[in-house]
């Protein structure tokens, strides 16, 4: 696929192309009119990572197309790239070609960035990290502003910390959130911002518990926790599971039990099936699920995890994925309508569209 333009004269009529496929494939399933929320033309992206291209003694960012994929594109400027990323840029370039140390034998750079502005820059290596890279590095660090990692095969040299804290305001709250490096983030800031929004707004008058799979660092437990009784959370990711933690408590959230456990094995439980050691303590027959909130991944819902959704009354699914999330919304057409639908464009200037459904139990 060639690497998308990033041209804010065509990002209207590409989001109403996405959104015209999305309604045309819904169509049958009774989709209600979408509400849509559209992402910043440029500097949306919260993560981006680039190839170091080394030539004539300089490097450049490089991405590649994957129709010619021997071709590096060498990149000055990255207009999706979040402020804090767009800034650093040429300023991490400049310090590469200045620096024998952390220029050789490096060949990927990968930023992570957050609305509260914070930013974390891993460099990764084909050798070893000795003393010397660390001094180069806190010089670096220092001069970005940033968090820096080094990493090479086996090894990970972590300044000051691993991970970042986002922070931002939802519905009159402030909401804080640790961010770690390689896990499992939402790409677009303002974007997850509306997402969170929107998903509130359709729990708001749910009542009773909360069942969520999928939950990554918490990013919509913490959101949603206080219009339900009590919150069981899991996740299969261990630092996700680790950032979740963190997050329950830096939000002073009260009512959230949170398990590390595979979806698989949460429908598993909650069907009766075998006993896990991961949810003792965890009474499942003292929850009264209202509802269940599933963000999974591209693959969707495996088919346990849909059987478990039949039995609730609200379904609230936020999917990367239309396709898996129209199979999965006809295997529970014979229980459930769609009330509500959602199109987030965390992805412009690709045919990728996040989308929301409510699904309700059909009286
Ligand atoms: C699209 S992300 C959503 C994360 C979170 N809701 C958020 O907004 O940041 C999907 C999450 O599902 C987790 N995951 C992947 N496969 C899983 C599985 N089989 N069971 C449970 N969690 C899984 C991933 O680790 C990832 O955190």
């Amino acid at each position: 696929m060639p690497l998308p333009i990033f041209d804010p004269a065509h990002y209207d009529a590409q989001l109403a192309d996405k959104l015209a496929r999305f309604k045309a494939d819904f169509a049958p399933l009774g989709l209600p009119e979408p509400q849509v929320f559209s992402s910043e033309p440029l500097h949306y992206r919260m993560r981006a990572e680039f190839r170091l291209w080394h030539h004539g003694g300089r490097v450049d960012y490089a991405m590649f197309d994957a129709d010619n994929p021997k071709q590096p594109i060498l990149l000055d400027d990255f207009p999706p790239a979040a402020a804090p990323i767009a800034r650093a840029m040429p300023r991490l370039r400049e310090a590469l070609i200045a620096s024998e140390e952390l220029k050789r034998r490096i060949f990927q750079v990968e930023f992570l960035a957050t609305l509260s502005g914070e930013l974390m820059v891993s460099l990764v290596y084909h050798r070893k990290l000795g003393p010397e890279w660390e001094t180069a590095a806190r010089e670096l660090a220092a001069a970005l502003g940033a968090q820096i990692i080094g990493r090479s095969r086996g090894q990970k040299i972590v300044l000051e910390r691993d991970w970042l804290l986002e922070e931002f305001e939802l519905d009159g709250r402030r909401l804080r959130y640790q961010q770690i490096e390689g896990s499992f983030t939402q790409p677009n800031g303002e974007v997850n911002r509306k997402m969170l929004g929107w998903a509130r707004a359709q729990a708001a008058d749910a009542g009773g518990d909360l069942l969520e799979l999928y939950c990554g660092n918490g990013n919509f437990t913490i959101a949603l926790a206080p219009l339900f009784g009590r919150v069981l959370a899991t996740e299969l990711s261990k630092s996700s599971v680790r950032a979740a933690l963190y997050n329950i408590e830096a939000n002073g959230a009260d009512n959230i039990t949170m398990v590390r456990m595979s979806s698989e094995e949460l429908s598993d439980a909650m069907a009766g099936g075998r006993e896990y050691r991961r949810m003792q303590g965890v009474d499942l027959t003292g929850y009264r699920f209202s509802t269940l909130f599933v963000d999974p991944p591209r693959s969707g819902l495996d088919p346990a995890t849909v059987a478990l959704a039949a039995g609730f009354e609200h379904i609230l699914y936020i999917s990367c994925n239309p396709q898996t999330l129209r199979d999965n919304a006809e295997a529970l057409a014979a229980t459930h309508r769609i009330a509500a639908a959602a199109a987030f464009d965390q992805f412009p200037y690709t045919h990728h569209l996040e989308c929301g459904l409510l699904l309700v139990r059909q009286r």
